[in-house]
């Protein structure tokens, strides 16, 4: 089993490999095979899997500018997700996560966490992809249901079906794993401790270094 993957291999078809338990997801559509100070990093996963919490520490390690599209997203709404989507439905929520994604520039080298619905559309999947390298911290429901019960924050998380919350976390996560392992570039263990996977994220980064 591979131990490590070259740039190159991040051309080749979906492909998990285990590094010392950890789990790396090159896949079928070609991939950034550079990362330089300019490029930005894109932190996807469903709700509570840590990419708002990763973001930052991440972005304090690497001295990059920390964003969050439900932060651009409020601050231009100047409302809540629960408010947007009470007024406007997920719709309107949507389109506003579309175009805070699209306003980010694409050389700020920035580390950017997204809202764990931005990969329902194919073309956000697809910008972020081109953009730079997309990592997916991957969480089973059991944990993202325990973060969720000690951190609900339900201004940010309103409802997004009529399901149980368990119900909904299932069927949310058989709807969107296979649209997060497309925009992946690396896959991430949501469980681990914040510290490790910011090296874990930092050891993947070095893959993509050109030189
Ligand atoms: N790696 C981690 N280990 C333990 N707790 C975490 C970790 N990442 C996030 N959390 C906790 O889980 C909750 C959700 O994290 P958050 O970063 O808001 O997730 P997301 O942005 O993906 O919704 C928060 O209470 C946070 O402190
Ligand atoms: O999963 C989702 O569809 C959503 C996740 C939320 O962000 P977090 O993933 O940061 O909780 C927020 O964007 C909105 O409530 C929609
Ligand atoms: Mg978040």
């Amino acid at each position: 089993m591979a131990r490590f993957i070259t740039p190159e291999g991040a051309m080749c078809r979906k492909n998990d490999v285990a590094d010392e338990g950890r789990v790396m997801t090159f896949g079928n559509v070609p991939r950034p095979v550079d990362f330089g100070e300019r490029t930005n990093v894109y932190l996807v996963g469903l709700r509570a899997s840590g990419k708002t919490s990763l973001g930052r520490a991440l972005a304090k390690r690497l001295g990059r500018e920390f964003l969050d599209t439900d932060e651009l997203v409020r601050q231009a709404a100047g409302r809540d997700v629960a408010d947007i989507v009470a007024e406007g439905g997920w719709e309107s929520f949507r389109r506003m996560e579309r175009e805070a994604l699209r306003g980010i520039a694409a050389d700020a080298g920035a580390v950017v966490a997204t809202g764990g619905g931005i990969v329902l559309d194919a073309e956000n999947r697809a910008f972020m992809r081109a953009g730079g390298p997309v990592f997916y911290l991957m969480a089973d429901v059991a944990l993202l249901m325990s973060r969720l019960a000690v951190d609900p924050a339900e201004g940010q998380r309103p409802a997004l079906t009529d399901l149980s919350p368990e119900d909904e976390m299932r069927a949310t996560l058989a709807e969107r794993e296979p649209l997060y392992l497309d925009a992946a570039t690396f896959v991430l263990r949501a469980q681990d401790p914040l510290d490790e996977l910011v090296e874990d994220v930092l050891d993947k980064l070095r893959l993509l270094r050109r030189g």
